[in-house]
C-alpha cells in the first residue's frame, strides 16, 4: 500500500493507493455518516458498484445514482438531476458522497458535493489512470457548452481511495488518455521523469509495476504543487500545460468526441512548439510526437475554425484582461506562464492546425 497525505493551508487528506481497496473502504471512513450516496457511471456500475455497496451496507444507509457514461454527463442537466435525487433521498448535511469512477464522475460528484446544502463530505474513488490527476487537488466542475469546467469550485475530498485493481478493466483508449496527463506531469517535472515515460509503450507489454510507478510519480508531482498553491494563484497553473488548446479542442469538437487526454496531448505538442520558438530552445518535440504516434494518439484533426478556437482559448480560466496565457516550457521541468500576443498566436495556431490536418 502506498499512502500520502495532501496538506494544504486549509485541508489535510489521505491518498491511499492499493489493490482491492474497494473491499476495505470502511476502514477509511472514520465518521458515523447517517447516509452515504454513491455516484457512479453506467460502465463502472456493473463492474464495481456492488463491491462498494456491499462493503458499506452493514454500517451505513447507502443509496446510489448511475449516470450515463461519457463527458456529456458533466453537464448542468445531470448536475441538477443529481441534486433532485439527493433531496428526494433525504440526504442531510452530515451525508457523505462517494464518487466512484473516472474524472467525469469525480468532477461532477465533487461539484455536487461542494454545492449540495452548501457542502457535504465526499470521497474520491478513482477508477481510471487519468483520475490519478482529477481525484487529487480538489478541482471540481461541470462543463458549459462555451467551455470546459467553467462552472466549478475548489473543494477537496475527505479522502482519495485509489483501488488500482479497477484499472484492469479500462479500455485501451482510456489508458492512452490517462498517460497523457502522466506525460504532462513528467514534462513539468525534472527530465528523468519524461525519460522514464518516453520509453513506455501503451500495449500489452505495459506492466502493472510500470503503470503504478508512473501513477505514483504523477500524483507526487501534482500533490507537491497543490500543497503549495491549492487555489491556483500561481504555480498550480503549470498543471494546465497543454490545456489551453486542449480544452478548446474538446469543447469545439463537442464533449466526448475526443478524450480529455488526447486533446491535452495535442495541446502539449502545440505548447512545446511554441516554447521552442518563444525561447529559442530545443525541447523533445520530436520524441513526444513519436511517442504519441507509437501509442496511437490522434495526430490529425478535422478542419477547425481558428477564430472559434481563439475565442474558446480566450475563455480559459487563466485569461486576464483578454490576454491568453499559456504554460510554456523554458526547458523540461521549467514551466512558465506566458502572455500570448493574439496575432502571432493566431498565426502559429493556423500553421500548427494545418500540419495536424494533413498529417
Ligand atoms: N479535477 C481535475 O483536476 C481534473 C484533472 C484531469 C481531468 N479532469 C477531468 O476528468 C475528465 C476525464 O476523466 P476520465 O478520463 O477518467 O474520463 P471518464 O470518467 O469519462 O472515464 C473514461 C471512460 O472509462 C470508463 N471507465 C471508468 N473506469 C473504468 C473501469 N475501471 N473499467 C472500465 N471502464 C471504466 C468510463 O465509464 C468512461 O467511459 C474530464 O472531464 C476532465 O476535464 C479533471
Ligand atoms: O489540477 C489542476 O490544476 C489542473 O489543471 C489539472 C488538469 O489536468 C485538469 O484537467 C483541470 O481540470 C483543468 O483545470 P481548469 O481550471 O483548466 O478547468
Ligand atoms: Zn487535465
Amino acid at each position: 500500500m502506498e499512502q500520502l497525505s495532501i496538506k494544504t493551508s486549509t485541508h489535510d487528506y489521505p491518498v491511499v493507493i492499493d489493490q482491492g481497496l474497494r473491499f476495505k473502504l470502511k476502514s477509511f471512513i472514520n465518521k458515523d455518516y447517517p447516509s452515504v450516496y454513491i455516484m457512479t457511471d453506467s460502465n463502472v456500475a456493473p463492474l464495481y458498484l456492488d463491491d462498494v455497496y456491499n462493503t458499506l451496507k452493514d454500517q451505513f444507509h447507502v443509496t446510489y445514482s448511475i449516470i450515463p457514461a461519457g463527458e456529456e454527463s458533466k453537464s448542468s442537466r445531470v448536475y441538477f438531476d443529481l441534486m433532485t435525487q439527493l433531496i428526494e433521498a433525504g440526504v442531510d448535511r452530515d451525508g457523505l458522497i462517494i464518487a466512484l469512477g473516472g474524472g467525469m464522475i469525480g468532477d461532477l460528484a465533487g461539484f455536487v458535493a461542494a454545492t449540495y446544502l452548501r457542502g457535504v463530505d465526499f470521497i474520491q474513488m478513482p477508477t481510471t489512470i487519468l483520475a490519478h490527476d482529477s481525484s487529487v487537488g480538489g478541482k471540481v466542475a461541470i462543463n458549459h457548452p462555451l467551455g470546459k469546467n467553467l462552472i466549478g469550485a475548489f473543494y477537496p475530498p475527505v479522502a482519495v481511495i485509489y483501488d488500482v485493481e479497477t484499472l484492469q478493466t479500462i479500455p485501451f483508449r482510456e489508458i492512452r488518455s490517462g498517460y497523457a496527463e502522466i506525460a504532462k506531469h513528467s514534462m513539468i517535472h525534472t527530465p528523468p521523469f519524461w525519460d522514464q515515460i518516453k520509453s513506455v509503450t501503451l500495449d500489452e507489454s505495459l506492466s502493472e509495476t510500470t503503470l503504478i510507478r508512473d501513477l505514483i510519480h504523477g500524483i507526487n508531482v501534482k500533490a507537491n504543487i497543490v500543497e503549495m498553491d491549492e487555489r491556483e494563484a500561481n504555480i498550480r497553473q503549470f498543471l494546465n500545460f497543454g490545456h489551453t488548446l486542449g480544452h478548446a479542442i474538446e469543447s469545439e469538437l463537442g464533449y466526448g468526441k475526443m478524450t480529455h487526454g488526447e486533446a491535452v496531448a495535442i495541446g502539449m505538442l502545440f505548447a512545446m512548439e511554441l516554447s521552442e520558438q518563444h525561447f529559442s530552445v530545443s525541447l523533445p518535440v520530436d520524441a513526444f510526437y513519436d511517442w504519441m504516434k507509437r501509442n496511437n494518439y490522434p495526430l490529425n484533426l478535422p478542419r477547425l475554425s481558428v477564430n472559434r478556437l481563439m475565442e474558446r482559448m480566450k475563455r480559459d480560466k487563466k485569461t486576464k484582461n483578454a490576454t491568453i496565457k499559456m504554460v510554456l516550457l523554458k526547458a523540461l521541468g521549467e514551466p512558465i506562464l506566458v502572455d500570448m500576443e493574439d496575432v502571432s498566436l493566431r498565426q502559429q495556431l493556423e500553421s500548427f492546425l494545418e500540419k495536424m490536418v494533413i498529417r
